[in-house]
């Protein structure tokens, strides 16, 4: 049986935009209000799946969400026909609507945690939902991107699908974004790694000061124990509080994982020399496993946290030589990429690397690693998941038309309560889940 790493890239929604949304995230606030373009935003994001898939890497797509979500202003007590509901919030609730019109679904990495079969008691890939708890805005998602994984992984021989977990700050999830699972082969048993924030029920262990912690211990505990996991492939390990002050708010943006790699700032976690030897002891002496320190005076936080060096994707093509897909924002900072040259022809694991412009997601704070849920499978499960959600080249021409036809060039805040958006919103998504062939995964299309 062959085992592979699936990338499910998040198809950037109709209504990408950019509106400080995300306090602690540094990128985002200091956006705020500019204009989008969310036709280049899906565009760009559709050129990076098919150079994945041209390098010979198993690529996938996942669908947005419906936005503006206008149930969710329902819930608020906003009432009318659609067009009023929408005029009202903008007018009576501004910061609110804003918050209901994010396309933030496209940071895949935070749709949910997943372990794969080899790691689960059962033998099954799990999947939790996040509920991102920590922003208005994002705590929309976890019930459609729910309903989303199961059309897309709906076999219950093979996948086990778990509700997100409470809605409460106490057991903020963040998905993915926290989440790494390091492994000799795809398809052997792994250590996976949960990095946390803070603990919600101890207030007198360490925790940052000046910007939130999303991820909760108890949160990563409770994903471990649903998955199934066991005490000895897995490691609980605490993000440095300093550095989330510094806007690292997800540990994706210090540090990633792949394979038998662990590419990591020196300053990314708390307690750093004994959690790397329990990731040791539990990985075993079966292979090696090499830790990729960077050290600060060769990259800054400041440095990390502006060109995304960490929220890389570190992926393993047909070749079997290591490659980081890195964005632009790495090749345009001169420490940056002097340090990427030297780490590429030392003679490492990581061979290469290759730069991509994902412009229109950074200035959100979101970089490649954001952009891409990874969901590791053997070539049964894979045979069994949603094949119309996997990038081909015909995929590829389809999903193109469907942008070009539906996405507007440029988005300015004031565009979003135009009642026009909401119905091309809805049209496009409409058409997606039958070339997806998702179902009626949307509220609109279940009311
Ligand atoms: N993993 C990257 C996530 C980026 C995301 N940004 C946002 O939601 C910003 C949206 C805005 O500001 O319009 C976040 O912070 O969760």
């Amino acid at each position: 049986m062959e085992h592979f790493e699936v990338n499910y890239d998040g198809l950037v929604g109709p209504t990408h935009n950019y509106a400080g949304l995300s306090f602690g995230n540094v990128a985002s606030l200091a956006n705020a209000k500019a204009s989008s373009s969310p036709k280049d935003a899906a565009l760009q994001g559709l050129q990076k799946m098919k150079a994945l898939h041209d390098m010979g890497m198993k690529q996938g797509v996942l669908a947005p969400q419906e936005r503006p979500d206008t149930h969710a202003l329902r819930r608020l007590g906003f009432t009318g026909t659609d067009a009023e509901v929408l005029y009202k919030a903008a007018s009576e609730a501004p910061a609110i609507f804003q918050a209901v019109c994010s396309a933030s679904s496209m940071w895949t990495a935070n749709a949910a945690t997943v372990s794969p079969s080899a790691d689960t008691a059962n033998g099954k890939v799990h999947f939790t939902p996040a509920n991102l708890t920590n922003k208005y805005h994002r705590s929309l998602e976890p019930e459609t991107s729910g309903r989303i994984l199961q059309a897309m992984f709906e076999n219950s021989r093979y996948f086990e699908h778990h509700k997100h977990l409470p809605d409460n700050e106490h057991f903020g999830d963040e998905g993915a974004a926290n989440h790494t699972r390091l492994c000799n082969e795809y398809g052997h048993a792994g250590v996976e790694v949960f990095v946390y924030g803070r603990h919600a029920f101890d207030s007198s262990k360490p925790a940052p000061k000046r910007y939130p912690a999303r991820q909760t211990l108890e949160a990563s505990q409770a994903i471990a124990r649903l998955h199934g996991l066991s005490e000895d492939n897995t490691v609980f390990i605490q993000q440095n509080p300093d550095v989330i002050d510094q806007g690292v708010f997800h540990n994706d943006v210090i540090a990633v994982g792949n394979q038998n790699v662990l590419f990591y700032h020196e300053q990314a976690f708390a307690d750093t020399d004994t959690k790397l030897a329990e990731i040791q002891k539990k990985f075993g002496n079966e292979g090696e496993l090499h830790f990729i320190k960077v050290a600060t005076d060769d990259v800054s936080v400041e440095d990390a946290v502006s060109t995304y060096l960490f929220n890389t994707q570190l992926i393993t093509p047909p070749n079997g030589e290591m490659t980081i897909i890195a964005p632009t924002e790495c090749e345009e900072n001169p420490r940056v990429k002097s340090y990427l040259e030297g780490l590429v022809s030392q003679g490492g694991p990581i061979k290469h690397v290759r730069f991509f412009d994902v412009k229109q997601s950074m200035r959100n704070g979101g970089g490649p690693a954001c952009l891409r849920l990874r969901v590791a499978m053997n070539d049964e499960e894979i045979a069994a998941a949603n094949q119309n959600c996997l990038m081909s080249d015909a995929l590829f021409d389809r999903l193109n038309q469907w942008v070009n036809k539906h996405y507007r060039d440029e988005l300015a805040v004031d565009d979003l309560k135009d009642p026009a958006l909401l119905e091309e919103s809805r049209a496009a998504l409409d058409e997606l889940t039958q070339i997806m062939k998702l179902g009626s995964v949307y509220a609109f299309q279940r009311d």
